[in-house]
């Protein structure tokens, strides 16, 4: 298996982008509309603040999920003993943001969410009718205005040497929501497993935008698109001392968005939340 990095402007770019998606739960763009000069700002004024002591004032409140978690508090994926070696920062519409970081994340997440948008039409255009006949309402109208999308800000700070045994910066993993924007970090790191199970590097060319599947869709596609485990690797030698920064936007439909016959969005959510111990 191979990730082809597919232009976003390309005659047949929707088609492609949709086959990716489904043989390998990855789709990667590259010639796409979001601003990489703003996601290089973001990548500069974030790192700032997560080396600073004001990060300390934006606990995470658990009733909301807002704010910033801590490494001592962050996650542990499913099915793992050990925490990830990573701090984050949640934003949402309605959530804290820091005012001076406030202006260039809200019109990131605004973009993104545009761009997440179109990606939805295009998933349900090259839906099979038997798939999209599952979907309650159109893809793109279950994100539409929805105050659950999270943009997770993520740094993953040097390593120091001290780590816990075993602990990586992202353990396998699927993502929960619908699909996940994700523009390439400033560091490489991110792998998908393969159908064989073997671990492939994301195509990380500073500038491409990587999108994902998360167990959401799956769901709604009744398990046509499939939700990949991915994970983030720890860096070697000189790399160590790097931090690294990216800015996942996790797609979430609205709370009443009826994703299968077992589950509405907020139902389906709520199970996982409670399953990683995070409500
Ligand atoms: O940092 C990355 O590149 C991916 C992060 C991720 O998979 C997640 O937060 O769900
Ligand atoms: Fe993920």
């Amino acid at each position: 298996m191979k990730l082809e990095t597919i232009d976003y402007r390309a005659p047949d770019s929707a088609e492609q982008f949709v086959k990716s998606l489904r043989e390998t739960g990855f789709g990667v763009l590259s010639n796409h509309p979001i601003s990489q000069e703003l996601v290089e700002t973001i990548y500069q004024e974030w790192q700032a603040f997560f080396n600073s002591d004001e990060k300390n004032d934006y606990l995470f409140k658990p009733e909301t999920q807002d704010g910033f978690f801590p490494a001592s508090t962050s996650e542990t994926a499913k099915g793992h003993t050990v925490k990830d070696i990573k701090e984050y920062f949640h934003v949402y519409p309605t959530g804290r943001i820091p005012d001076a970081l406030r202006k260039n994340i809200t019109t990131y997440y605004d973009h993104a969410n545009s761009l997440a948008a179109e990606l939805l039409t295009w998933v349900e255009k090259y839906s099979p009718a038997s798939v999209s006949d599952k979907y309650s309402i159109p893809l793109a109208d279950m994100i539409d205005n929805s105050e659950k999308t999270l943009l997770r800000i993520l740094h993953y700070p040097p390593m120091s040497g001290n780590e816990e045994v075993g602990a990586i910066r992202a353990a396998a993993h699927e993502d929960i929501n619908l699909l996940t924007v994700l523009p390439a970090a400033n560091e490489p790191g991110l792998q998908v497993q393969t159908k064989d199970g073997n671990w492939l590097d994301v195509p990380s060319d500073f500038g491409n935008i990587i999108i994902n599947i998360g167990d959401m869709l799956q769901e709604a596609s009744d398990g046509y698109f499939p939700s990949t485990s991915h994970r983030v690797i720890n860096p070697k030698g000189s790399d160590m001392s790097k931090s690294r920064i990216s800015l996942p936007l996790f797609l979430h439909p609205n709370p009443d968005v009826i994703l299968s016959e077992k589950y509405t969005a907020d139902e389906y959510l709520n199970e996982r939340l409670r399953e990683l111990g995070v409500i």
